[in-house]
């Protein structure tokens, strides 16, 4: 659990260390697009994936288990980006028990590892791992009894190495409410918290009760409440380096199962509510949510498929960066700017004017909330696939965790994928030579579309983030754990 790189200092010294002055990368590659006209627009992508209204597309699972895990040589077999070299050893953690004692003795040997879940957040250099990797395997769901819980509720307990998806896809069958706009989101539910997952206008950290981890400091398993975690958007003492392997996490559901038809939980995203036809604030049957999910999701190609290359990725590549209202106001009327709630300064993405006036680099980690999200209006149809942008005002209501540190200047979360098509990076965008790919239904995700190397995913990250910073003056940050690569 070192050596890596993500939501880091080095990501942002590497960029500021001389001047705060962007540079075009690479400087002899043809332009990557048309000339910034915010208002173009972007030229069709080939057609996204069409679902009967009653289908409900196939979630893949990237961790391999037991006999699968046999003749595994490198990264690329363990990740969804499918990339990466070797390691010097591999342990798998197939019990609670057996993670913590792995984990103490990994630390105690002082050697640099890596704890891998799906794999779905992690991308590997080509050279591999030089040190151990740590599978976190452990699997299963029970309903523990708790009579402190109010009436109508439900404590679920989950063991770190159990498929996330999995986990929505019971809790849908079971009657319990909370989790069912999480549905496809890839990887085990042990690193649901650590960056506190969220879409379609849930987080958990709005159903998470605890988590139980082994605690490198205190050298002992510990029950941990989730407010001692500070969950914020994409952000908790964990993504932090907070040093601590978590073992299981107990959730809260609202238990409907008494209902002759289980309904979800009010729907709260744009977006999702047009999909189903419903006005926000609605409550439909838990079964539809999840299918309408992992429709919208299928069609951002944002669903694991083993057949589909659009949807090798680490899902979003960067996080939504959050900035200043009056630096939002700089940006195109159009751009998408969504409010947050009470953020921390430090939490802010230091611009280019900040820079230049003279304040100082904040390093970055994402406070506040973000549960709902980007949709727009439902009823705009702007975009059917992302729903409507804000332009020139700032919208949406964001849920979820809130820091209550009072701050003067008020934050918006912008959109990096529409940061990326504005800049000119256009869904399907190549460099010349790669094996890796801007998706050809969301610019936030960067494919591998067989044979890629992690180089090639590397080079076309440092592209799009050289593309926005050049065009907009933001710095994306890349939402995966990186290994020996810069970005
Ligand atoms: N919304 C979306 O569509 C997407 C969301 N994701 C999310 O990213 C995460 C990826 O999950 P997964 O594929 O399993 O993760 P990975 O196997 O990619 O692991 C990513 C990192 O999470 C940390 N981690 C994983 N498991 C644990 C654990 N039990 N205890 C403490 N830390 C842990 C480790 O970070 P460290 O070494 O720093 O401790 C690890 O390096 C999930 O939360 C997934 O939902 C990913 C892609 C798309
Ligand atoms: C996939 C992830 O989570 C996703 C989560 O599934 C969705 C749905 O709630 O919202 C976030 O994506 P997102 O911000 O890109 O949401 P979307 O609704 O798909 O797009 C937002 C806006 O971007 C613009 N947009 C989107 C796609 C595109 O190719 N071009 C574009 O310009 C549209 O204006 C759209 O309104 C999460 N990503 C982050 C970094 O917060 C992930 O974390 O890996």
């Amino acid at each position: 659990m070192t050596g890596h790189t993500n939501n880091s200092g080095g990501f942002f010294a590497r960029f500021f260390a001389s001047r705060p002055e962007p540079t075009k990368y690479p400087a002899d590659l043809p332009s990557a697009g048309p000339a910034l006209d915010s208002t173009a627009e972007a030229p069709l992508a080939p057609a996204p994936p069409e679902f009967a209204a009653d289908e409900t597309p196939r979630v893949d699972s990237a961790a391999k288990t037991g006999a699968e895990l046999a003749d595994v040589t490198s990264l690329a077999e363990l990740t969804t980006m499918r990339v990466g070299g070797g390691f010097e050893r591999l342990l798998v953690a197939e019990t609670a028990a057996e993670l913590a004692e792995h984990a103490a003795a990994l630390w105690d040997s002082g050697e640099d590892w890596l704890l891998l879940g799906g794999g779905s957040n992690t991308l590997v250099s080509d050279a591999g791992y030089p040190g151990t990797v740590l599978l976190v395997r452990n699997t299963g769901i029970e309903v523990v009894p708790d009579v402190t819980l109010p009436a109508g509720k439900v404590r679920v307990r989950v063991q770190a190495g159990h498929d996330w998806d999995e986990l929505v896809a019971w809790s849908v069958q079971q009657g319990y409410a909370g989790i069912e706009m999480l549905s496809g989101i890839p990887g085990l539910a042990g690193a649901a918290p650590v960056q506190n997952i969220g879409a379609y206008g849930g987080e958990v950290a709005q159903v998470l009760d605890s988590v139980t981890w082994y605690d490198r400091d205190w050298g002992q398993v510990r029950e941990i409440a989730a407010a001692d975690l500070h969950l914020s958007y994409r952000d908790s003492i964990l993504k932090q380096g907070y040093e601590a392997v978590i073992l299981s996490l107990d959730l809260v559901l609202q238990d409907n199962s008494a209902q002759p038809e289980p309904q979800s939980q009010p729907v709260v995203f744009p977006q999702l509510a047009k999909a189903l036809e419903v006005r926000l604030g609605a409550t439909v049957p838990l079964t539809a949510v999840r299918r309408a999910v992992l429709q919208v999701r299928a069609r951002k190609g944002m669903v694991l498929n083993e057949a589909d290359h659009n949807s090798w990725s680490c899902g979003s590549f960067f996080t939504n960066p959050i900035v200043t209202e009056k630096f939002a106001r700089t940006l195109p009327a159009d751009a998408p700017r969504f409010a947050m709630q009470q953020q921390r300064e430090s939490d802010l993405v230091t611009t280019f004017e900040e820079l230049a006036a003279g304040e100082e680099l904040r390093l970055q980690g994402f406070g506040g909330a973000d549960a709902a999200g980007f949709g727009g209006a439902a009823d705009s149809g702007a975009d059917a696939d992302y729903g409507a942008a804000a332009p020139g005002g700032v919208a949406g209501a964001d849920a979820g965790a809130a820091w209550t540190e009072p701050r003067q200047e008020p934050q918006v979360k912008l959109s990096a994928a529409w940061l990326i098509e504005h800049a000119g990076v256009r869904r399907g965008f190549r460099l010349p030579g790669s094996g890796a790919a801007v998706s050809d239904f969301h610019t936030l995700a960067i494919t591998n579309r067989g044979g890629a190397s992690a180089a090639d995913v590397a080079e076309l990250a440092r592209y799009i983030v050289s593309m926005v910073q050049t065009e907009f003056g933001v710095i994306l940050v890349p939402e995966p754990n990186i290994y020996g690569l810069e970005i």
